[in-house]
């Protein structure tokens, strides 16, 4: 799929399949066409090129086939600031249209997913951002969508309501629902999403299951602390000799960061500073897998 905007290229040549009954997180620096891409499978915005399948339907030749199959979440939204919670919902399972005797039982189980039944009959310029983004999220979930969109959705939101948010992903995903999410949050999509599609400038960089990117097989990088840290030094440089990055930890004294590593390739490294008698205190992963393959995707960008 390509789109532009004037000369700027947004999207050029990205290719993305999102299985039903999994959450597949979209992770890509600003301005990589995260938006732009969720902004077509809306079918709000045309590509100038490509094909695009939503519950399978053709999009652009029948997009409202594609809309009734899809729930979208948008990172900003605006709200009909003069109606109530409510009246709120009621106009999209009427624009949707759900059945009038069926509406009003669907929005109290859709304000009480999303925590908000205390705020029946209240006008929904009354809600906080966060409270709104939950609005914005039971929107999407008016007709029962077995596609759903959310771009950056967590944002906003207190640490509650994103574990909230996290478990509700999770559980329609393994109703069968097709889930895509895209966030900065790299460590809480590690624990909401089966696979991460990686984006940069406009293409898929990487395409990865998260359970692989987590495996024994993935290279990380590693803290190591010791109680010697000029041995641990002299140790590390001896050991590993340039093969990989070497770093003093910034923000914690005494501590390098070595790497990347597989997890073999880390216990090897313990092994010979443990022999070279470095009293380590310390060996673990420095930031999580995703982080790592992430750095790694932008590192030609700095
Ligand atoms: N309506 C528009 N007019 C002109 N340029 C646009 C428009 N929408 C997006 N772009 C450009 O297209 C590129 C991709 O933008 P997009 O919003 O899709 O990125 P993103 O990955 O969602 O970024 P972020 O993480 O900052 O939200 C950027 O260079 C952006 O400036």
């Amino acid at each position: 799929m390509t789109r532009s905007f004037g000369p700027v290229q947004a999207l050029g040549g990205l290719d993305i399949t999102v299985p039903y009954g999994q959450v597949t997180a979209l992770v890509g620096p600003n301005g990589a066409g995260k938006t732009t891409l969720l902004l077509i499978l809306a079918t709000l915005l045309k590509p100038d090129s490509g094909t695009v399948r939503i519950a399978g339907h053709d999009a652009l030749m029948y997009p409202a086939r594609a809309r009734d199959a899809l729930g979208w979440m948008p990172d900003t939204f605006g709200v009909y600031d003069q109606l109530t919670v409510d009246e709120y919902l009621a106009f999209f399972a009427d624009a949707y249209e759900l059945p009038k005797d069926e509406a009003p039982r669907r929005i109290r189980a859709l304000l009480s997913l999303v925590h908000l039944e205390d705020k029946l009959g209240q006008p929904v310029h009354a809600l906080s951002r966060g409270q709104k983004q939950r609005l914005g999220l039971a929107r999407a979930l008016v007709h029962r969508p077995r596609v759903l969109l959310l771009d950056e959705p967590a944002s906003g939101l207190d640490p509650r309501s994103r574990i909230e948010l996290r478990d509700l992903l999770r559980s329609l995903a393994a109703d069968g629902v097709a889930v895509l999410v895209s966030s900065h949050i790299l460590s809480e999509l590690e624990e909401i999403a089966d696979r991460v599609v990686l984006v940069d400038r406009g293409r898929t960089a990487g395409d990865h299951a998260m359970a692989d990117l987590a495996g024994a097989a993935a290279r990380a990088r590693w803290r190591v602390r010791s109680l010697d840290p000029d041995g641990l030094a002299a140790a590390l440089a001896a050991a590993l000799d340039g093969r990989t990055g070497l770093e003093p930890a910034a923000d914690l004294p005494g501590t390098v960061e070595v790497g990347p590593l597989t997890e073999a390739e880390a216990a090897g490294l313990l092994a010979e500073l443990v022999a070279r008698k470095v009293p380590v205190c310390g060996l673990a992963p420095a930031g999580s897998a995703l982080e790592s393959a992430y750095l790694a995707m932008t590192e030609s960008r700095r």
